[in-house]
């Protein structure tokens, strides 16, 4: 592992060199371990405590596959779906392996007793398998994070509708949150040139699902002039959001749950607030019943913002707790796009708003190939920016997985996984100088 850093931080390494270098017998990778899957029984949501689940091991190098490569992991982030994965809500990823393993003699790969999770990465490529051509040992990526098999037509016009569609580091194994990672290569992409490894490894999954679910025309096909009401606007999904809606002349409408998120919203140049903690809102009387009058009161502050005017598109994460009130202060016409159940998937809302009004609900689930490409060469040119705010050794990933579990964190956490330190990797300092406010943005708050 050593010559592999020492090939990646020298600057005459070629493409020749990297493919001599012998790759290790095994990693070292993040895990959670399938004779653990009970360990939370009986405890809330809450008090599931992904320190106790997250393992760092050293685990073999798995089999290379044809149109596969494999990625001396710089640097990964945390993703809710982590989160999930380390609590086993809403199910254990384990049965996603098995399934995902029965369906090929390659995919059996993929079912152990242990699942290395992670759905991020910056890094360098070090070996491909047969079948690959565009990319080869050397060469700096970034990699999304659909993983598709492609031999039914349905996922034909658009990648995520394949009925083998996986979320690689959630669905599968062999996740970014460890030393080496293995991914399909048509997961691949060019790492931007003005951002470190840290930097360049957090947008990837988030960023990609906010484009999807905001600009492109498989969700909300937002349009320039849109009021968006977006949740948790500083959050992994929201700081995304947030920027799409600014660069796309659409009117954000950020709502989060403490003044120094309301400053990050602000310093993006969002300028209407909503402090969800300080106004109180509480749109459910008790666990079954909700309050539509706390609708109505939400509702008249989002006109107070928007010199009256309704919500055209919502940007739906959290889910039971406010998708009622997502649904009601959304305008005749408007769209409601949700892609995630935060606070619980099975939602409650008054569907005459919807169908008297003729709302539409979207449900969108990350990005096709082609979206997720659009979404990283917007971070590529400068046009929309990492939203980096703490970066934990690999080591510490329990710790990371925690923070974001607990909402203790800003934007996205990043995970330093070959890196020995922060900063390494930039090789467009002129783009990078254009942008060091705005990548800055949530460094260390
Ligand atoms: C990029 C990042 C993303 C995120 O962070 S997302 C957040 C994290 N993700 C989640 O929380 C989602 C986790 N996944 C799940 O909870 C589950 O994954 C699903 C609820 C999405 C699906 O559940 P499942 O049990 O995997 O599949 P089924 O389709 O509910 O059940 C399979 C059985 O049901 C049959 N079935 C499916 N559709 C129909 C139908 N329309 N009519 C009749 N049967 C149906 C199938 O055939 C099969 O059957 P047979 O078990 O016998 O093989
Ligand atoms: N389907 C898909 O492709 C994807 C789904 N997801 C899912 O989306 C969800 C959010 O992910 P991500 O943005 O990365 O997570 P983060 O935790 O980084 O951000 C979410 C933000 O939502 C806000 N929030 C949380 N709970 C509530 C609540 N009950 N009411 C109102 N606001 C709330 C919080 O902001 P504040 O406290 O400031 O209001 C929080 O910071 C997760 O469940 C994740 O699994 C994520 C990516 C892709």
């Amino acid at each position: 592992m050593k010559d592999i850093l020492a090939a990646i931080q020298s600057p005459d390494s070629t493409s020749e060199d990297f493919a001599a270098l012998p790759l290790p017998e095994s990693y070292r990778a993040i895990t959670v371990h399938k004779d653990e899957t009970e360990m939370f029984a009986g405890l809330t949501t809450r008090d599931k405590d992904p320190r106790k689940s997250i393992h760092l091991d050293e685990v073999p190098l798995p089999e290379l596959g044809p149109g596969e490569a494999l990625v001396a992991v710089m640097a990964s982030s945390v993703n809710y779906n982590s989160v999930w994965t380390s609590i086993f809500e809403p199910l254990s990823t384990f049965g996603f392996l098995e399934r995902y393993g029965r369906t090929s003699e390659l995919a059996k790969r993929h079912d152990l007793p242990y699942h290395i999770i992670g759905s991020d990465l910056a890094g360098v490529v070090l070996r491909t398998g047969p079948g690959v051509n565009s990319w080869k040992p050397g060469d700096e990526v970034v990699a999304h994070c659909l993983s598709v098999e492609l031999e039914s037509s349905d996922g034909h016009n658009d990648t995520m509708l394949d009925p083998e569609q996986r979320i690689w580091g959630f669905e599968t194994n062999f996740g970014g949150l460890a030393e080496i990672a293995l991914v399909k290569s048509n997961q691949l992409m060019p790492k931007p040139d003005h951002l470190s490894w840290e930097e360049a490894a957090a947008p990837g999954l988030v960023n990609s699902t906010a484009y999807r679910q905001l600009v492109s025309r498989n969700g909300a096909g937002m349009k320039q002039g849109d009021n968006v009401l977006i949740w948790g606007a500083s959050g992994g999904l929201g700081s995304y959001a947030t920027q799409f809606a600014l660069a796309g002349g659409a009117n954000p409408i950020c709502v989060v749950s403490s003044p120094q998120k309301a400053d990050i919203c602000r310093a993006m140049g969002a300028e209407a607030i909503i402090d969800r903690n300080a106004e109180g809102y509480k749109f459910w009387k008790d666990e079954n019943t909700q309050d539509p009058k706390e609708w109505k009161r939400f509702g008249k502050r989002i006109r107070e913002l928007t010199g009256g005017e309704d919500i055209d598109i919502v940007f739906e994460h959290p889910g039971r707790e406010t998708f009622g009130a997502s649904v009601f202060v959304t305008r005749k016409g408007g769209t409601i796009t949700t892609c995630a159940s935060t606070s619980g998937y099975m939602h409650q809302y008054d569907n005459r708003y919807l169908w008297m009004s003729l709302k539409r609900i979207i449900g969108s689930h990350f990005a096709n190939y082609r979206e997720a490409w659009e979404a990283n060469r917007l971070i590529a040119k400068g046009k929309i920016h990492p939203t980096l705010s703490k970066v934990y050794s690999l080591e510490d990933t329990g710790q990371a997985a925690y923070d974001v579990h607990r909402n203790l964190h800003q934007g996205k956490v990043g995970v330093l996984c070959l890196a020995p330190e922060e900063g390494l990797g930039v090789r467009d300092q002129e783009l990078r100088a254009k942008h060091l406010d705005s990548i800055n943005r949530f460094r260390n708050i």
